[in-house]
């Protein structure tokens, strides 16, 4: 493959020369302008997969005002080129005109190399992918939140709106609806991107060694501590930790950690002074915590100390736009990964997936597609390839008893053609009695 290049437009030669230096250490041909004129002769004579351009061109200028006039132009000669932009330090309102203008992402100064040559990478892989699959849905990179229901356009504006500010965040929502992806997207959006993120499962640490796993220990301070180790909590310091199932934290280490939220000190296990630690809290639950609440089984304190920002991620069957777009990405990542035909879904099948009642939520929906793009044999995913059981959640001895209502409601419904009266008679139910039920399940 031939090297890929990308053209670097800075007034500055010391800043071009310093791109070009981690651009060519990544195996990139670069070149460089110095003058938007002479970027947009290199343009028009050679063929460029990139283009970094420094929107502040000349040094005694923050208007930004010639880096945008080059912008509009590059993207006329070339409307797909990705163009990468970077602006001053806290310049955001340039860096939101140059994506309006069409620029592809920004990046301030002083730039990571690493962010860098990640926002490049990314948008290399999603033009190249453009390209490949023009007429197919443009995959977006690795670990994007897809979405694009209603619901979940709210979510992300909570999120957009709270990520920077440095409070705790508690997530809420079934298994497998993208709690953990949601908290490394808050961390990696977050002043505290660059920072360790440090996920501990409260699930999954047994009772005895979680003081330890949180808070580190001393040199002999149980027959196991053959060294002095830190715990998680300082592993993340500067960072953020992720407490995944905090509902099933004891009531011995909600105590804990309520002490860490209120001083901002551990203490590790077999010593007496505290550390300091500077921790960006995010937790998460599939348990109602008001109920734990109220049974005794959670602390109302600490309940107050996590959830200053409270983002419940709805179930899936509540948010059914979303699934035609995660069924289409995952079908073209999985036919991709294992090399099959698969590249859409036959009308009865999205049918079936959008009707479906997901109770593994988004994981289920990715292994089931998944599955599929296996199964299909040609390029169209049929009704079969899913391998779900018509119309209905699980078979019905694995059905709570809410779900089996659900579902002998919902077929009882189809059958009748929507048709109240006659379903209620096929159920034995009167019709009053079958209307609340109906109503019940509507909340
Ligand atoms: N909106 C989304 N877009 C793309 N992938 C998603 C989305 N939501 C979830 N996923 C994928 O679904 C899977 C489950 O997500 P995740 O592990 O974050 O869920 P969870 O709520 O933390 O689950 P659990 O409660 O079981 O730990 C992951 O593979 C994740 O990448």
């Amino acid at each position: 493959m031939s090297r890929q290049r990308i053209l670097i437009a800075d007034d500055q030669a010391d800043i071009r020369a310093s791109l070009a230096l981690v651009l060519q250490s990544e195996g990139y041909e670069t070149g460089s302008a110095a003058s938007p004129a002479e970027a947009m002769l290199l343009l028009e004579r050679g063929a460029w997969d990139a283009l970094l351009l420094d929107l502040n061109f000349r040094a005694d200028t923050t208007s930004g005002e010639e880096g945008l006039a080059l912008l509009s132009s590059v993207k006329q000669i070339n409307a797909d080129l990705p163009v990468i932009v970077l602006t001053g330090w806290g310049s955001v309102g340039l860096a939101v005109r140059a994506l309006r203008a069409g620029a592809a992402d920004f990046l301030e100064k002083p730039w990571e190399n690493t962010r860098l040559l990640g926002v490049l990478r990314a948008q290399l892989a999603l033009e190249a992918a453009r390209r490949a699959t023009a007429a197919l849905t443009i995959p977006l990179p690795q670990g994007a939140i897809l979405h694009s229901s209603a619901t979940m356009r709210a979510v992300m504006a909570l999120v957009a709106k709270i990520a920077h500010a440095d409070v705790p965040v508690l997530i809420t929502g079934e298994s497998g609806t993208g709690k953990g992806m949601l908290a490394r997207h808050i961390a990696s959006v977050s002043p505290r991107h660059d920072k360790p993120f440090v996920t501990v499962d409260l699930g999954a640490v047994p009772e005895t060694l979680i003081e330890s796993e949180l808070f580190g220990h001393a040199r002999g301070a149980f027959t196991d501590a053959k060294t002095d180790r830190p715990g998680r909590f300082e592993i993340a310091n500067d960072g953020v930790i992720f407490l995944d199932e905090i509902g099933n934290a004891s009531l011995s280490t909600q105590a804990r950690l309520l002490g860490v939220l209120e001083d901002g000190q551990i203490t590790r296990v077999g010593e007496a002074r505290p550390r300091r630690v500077d921790v960006r809290l995010i937790a998460a639950t599939n348990a109602d915590l008001q109920e734990r609440i109220a049974a005794g089984g959670f602390r109302r304190d600490l309940f107050f100390r996590l959830n200053t920002v409270e983002i419940a991620l709805p179930p899936l069957r509540e948010r059914i736009d979303d699934i035609p777009l995660l069924a289409g990405q995952f079908l073209l990542a999985s036919a991709s990964r294992h090399n099959r035909p698969a590249r859409g879904f036959a009308p009865d099948a999205m049918a079936a997936l959008t009707t479906y009642s997901w109770p593994g939520n988004v994981r289920e929906l990715a292994h089931v597609v998944e599955r599929a793009a296996l199964l299909a044999e040609g390029e169209t995913v049929h009704l079969a390839d899913l391998r779900l059981t018509p119309a209905g959640p699980a078979p019905v001895e694995r059905m709570t008893l809410d779900q089996a209502e659900r579902y002998l409601i919902q077929r009882a419904m189809a059958d009748a053609g929507g048709d109240a009266e006659a379903a209620a008679k096929q159920l034995g139910l009167s019709r009053s009695a079958f209307y609340r039920r109906l109503a019940s399940l509507r909340k």
